[in-house]
């Protein structure tokens, strides 16, 4: 039987591409506030005797989180077979510890409330920082995919003589694979972060590569902080671009990210008018590949 696929609102175009590639039924999720600011979902769609998909990316979850998990459940009490979790980007990954006293580890408790509620999570470049994988955080089966290739592919045909350029230690595996498969040289910059919006960032003597244009690649531009310092010890290079995953630019950061770079661009993880890289074929292969039912 054909899978189906539900988008939470804001998502219906990541899920219509979905849907195409892996031949799934599209549906809908249908949500309202009741007058008194409660949650009102209601799905199209039949679950019975089916595997269903709801695909929402996570970027700014808590107004949304709630549906998402009736969403959820009224798929399971119409009888799906399986209530599978596709979220493109994935929230709640960087408060994987308890810095200070008595901080929530909101990592852990975002993963057991998921877990508790879909049978699989599949998911792009999750920002695993401190645990290896998801294992370590959620009980359910997940599946962890990267857009790195597809960010080379992007590059190679858009960027003559790249330099790929992470901005700190932590992107070394992205920097340096998009680097080896489109046969680019590589750096990485050392970042030290300080608050939610304060980092510093050192880089190392550029000036062998200045024939090159830099493309900094990142997996999050949050606050935008990470990818404007990075841009400011490129000077003297060629006019710099920029490719991340997750594009979330909280507040001001579009403007002032963009104002840094010739060209921002990002994968359609995070629906955002930056958007060039469509991550749609990565999970449609995933699903056809892992979930056959
Ligand atoms: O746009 P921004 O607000 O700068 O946030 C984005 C940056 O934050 C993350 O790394 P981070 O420095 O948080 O590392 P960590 O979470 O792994 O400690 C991420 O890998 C980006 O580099």
């Amino acid at each position: 039987m054909q899978r189906l696929i539900l988008p939470l609102p804001g998502n219906e175009g990541f899920a219509k591409r979905l849907a195409a590639l892996c031949q799934g039924e599209l549906g809908a999720v249908e949500t309202r506030r009741f007058p008194d600011g409660e949650s009102y979902v209601r799905l199209h769609g039949d679950p019975r005797g089916r595997a269903v998909d709801i695909v929402c990316t996570l970027a700014r979850p808590d107004p949304s989180f709630l549906g998402l998990i009736f969403a959820a459940d009224t798929a399971r009490d119409l009888g799906a077979t399986e209530v599978n979790l596709i979220a493109p980007y994935l929230a709640y990954m960087r408060q994987d510890k308890r810095f200070q006293d008595g901080e929530s580890v909101s990592s852990l408790s975002f993963a057991r409330l998921v877990s508790s509620t879909f049978d699989r999570l599949l998911t792009v470049d999750p920002h695993l920082h401190r645990h290896p994988s998801l294992a370590a955080l959620y009980t359910i089966p997940t599946t962890t995919l990267h857009a790195a290739p597809r960010l080379a592919s992007w590059i190679a045909g858009n960027v003559q003589a790249p330099l790929i350029v992470g901005p700190d230690e932590e992107s070394e595996q992205w920097a340096g694979s998009i680097a080896a498969r489109i046969g680019a040289p590589h750096v990485v910059l050392r970042k030290t972060r300080h608050g939610d919006r304060q980092v510093d960032i050192e880089a190392p003597d550029l000036s062998a590569w200045r024939d090159c244009t830099p493309v900094l690649v990142d997996d999050i531009a949050s606050s935008g902080r990470t990818l404007v310092t990075a841009a400011g010890k490129l000077a003297g290079m060629r006019p710099p671009q920029c490719v991340v995953v997750h594009a979330l630019f909280a507040e001001d950061a579009w403007s002032q990210v963009s104002a840094c770079f010739e060209r921002v661009v990002s994968t359609d993880a995070v629906p955002h008018p930056s958007n060039r890289i469509e991550l749609a074929p990565l999970l449609a292969n995933a699903l056809l590949r892992d979930l056959r039912d």
